[in-house]
């Protein structure tokens, strides 16, 4: 079955063909997707491929509803589109996605493939909020969780690289990409995670905050004259590596102006790197221990000084990187030091797989 998967970020648009045996027939990659008006692009693309038997589309939020992929009709198609207050930035992009390929392949099978369907796993202690126990149960308030599939397929080929199952494994996989998340994984299971009932929780991200005091977010609008479309608007794409750096909020952009001693890239780069050693610690917590750390992501991939900060005060907790593997680290890789109790992985991100494998399960089951 050749599948084309639609991969909807927050900041990019990757459109990827695999072939029955997952080998990767086409691709294209839109850098700064913004959804609908984008979507000639997409389908120029779509239109030009041989054939395509089945479609794969990534959505961000499936809610309390999706917590499987799903096959897409009319119906399914509304129920995602309902969520999108619940991921602003995100839905609208999915679904542009979904009505691009449509448009061109009206017969094609397609599935919804959803972010937040491995986080369906975390025990109730981790996803409740200590908020009225009215609020949650009308408003369905709870921490749902983001980029389950690259979690859940990082941690698979983590234990694969290991050679160990994954149902006897512990691991933290952090996602850092634009957006950036933490999964801890027990047997293949997710147990926590840093994001939360939107993905802008948690960690620091390229223009996301990540978690910030919830007070303070009331201070704004209650003494600062900010309305909450303006803060809204802040947090998510003003704050982050690009709030305090200045710039995109790219790493490579925030590395060299550290590099070059300016205090604003150096201080956002000590954020960044602070926030994510102690998210990698409270992961560690929900585990009852670590067996193996999985740096994913653009950043996790490609940034051997941002992952090597990360570890650097972990030592107690077995985490121990070899200086040499993790700079030449290219693709999936152990960079761990020989002996280390904890196995530290680079895994190439590959939603694309995960989404193909689940599309043709749904498919045909
Ligand atoms: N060589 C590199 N060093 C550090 N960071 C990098 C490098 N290459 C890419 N990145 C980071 O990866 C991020 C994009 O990650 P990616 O997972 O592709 O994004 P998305 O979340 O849009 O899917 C960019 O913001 C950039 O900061
Ligand atoms: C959920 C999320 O943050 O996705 P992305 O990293 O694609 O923005
Ligand atoms: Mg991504």
């Amino acid at each position: 079955m050749h599948v084309l998967v639609v991969n909807a970020g927050s900041s990019s648009l990757k459109v990827r063909l695999l072939g029955a045996g997952d080998e990767v027939v086409d691709t294209l990659d839109l850098g700064s997707w913004q959804g609908a008006h984008e979507s000639d692009e997409l389908a120029e693309f779509v239109k030009g491929l041989p054939a395509v038997d089945a479609v794969g589309h990534r959505i961000v939020h499936g809610g309390t509803e999706f917590r499987d992929p799903v096959v897409l009709d009319d119906r399914v198609r509304e129920r995602i589109a309902a969520l999108t207050e619940l991921a602003p930035l995100h839905q609208p992009r999915g679904l542009a996605g979904i009505d691009a390929v449509a448009g061109v392949l009206p017969g094609t099978p397609a599935v919804a493939c959803f972010d937040t369907a491995f986080h369906t796993t975390l025990p109730d202690e981790a996803a409740v909020y200590a908020l009225p126990h009215e609020w949650n149960r009308r408003w369905s308030l709870r921490r749902y969780g983001f980029h389950g599939l690259s979690h859940d397929y990082a941690a698979r080929r983590a234990a694969d690289l290991l050679g160990r199952p994954v149902g006897e494994l512990r691991t933290v996989t952090c996602h850092l990409g634009a957006g950036a998340s933490l999964a801890a994984v027990a047997g293949g299971r997710s147990v926590d995670t840093t994001m939360g009932f939107t993905p802008l929780a948690g960690l620091v991200m390229a223009t996301r905050t990540g978690s910030v005091d919830p007070g303070l977010v009331l201070w704004l609008q209650q003494h600062a004259g900010l309305d909450a479309g303006q803060v809204s608007h802040a947090l998510e794409h003003e704050s982050g590596l690009a709030g305090l750096a200045g710039g995109s909020g790219d790493m490579r952009e925030v590395l060299r102006g550290a590099d070059a001693g300016e205090p604003r890239a150096t201080l956002a780069f000590g954020v960044y790197v602070h926030r994510l050693r102690r998210e990698i610690a409270a992961m560690t917590a929900s585990l009852g221990g670590l067996d193996a750390l999985v740096f994913t992501g653009g950043v996790g991939e490609h940034g051997p000084r941002v992952r090597q900060a990360a570890v650097e005060s972990l030592g107690y907790l077995g985490v121990r990187v070899d200086p040499g593997r993790n700079d030449a680290a290219t693709g999936d890789a152990d960079i761990g030091a020989d002996g280390a109790d904890v196995r530290t992985l680079v895994v190439t991100a590959r939603e694309d797989l995960e989404i193909a494998r689940h599309t043709r399960a749904t498919l045909l089951s």
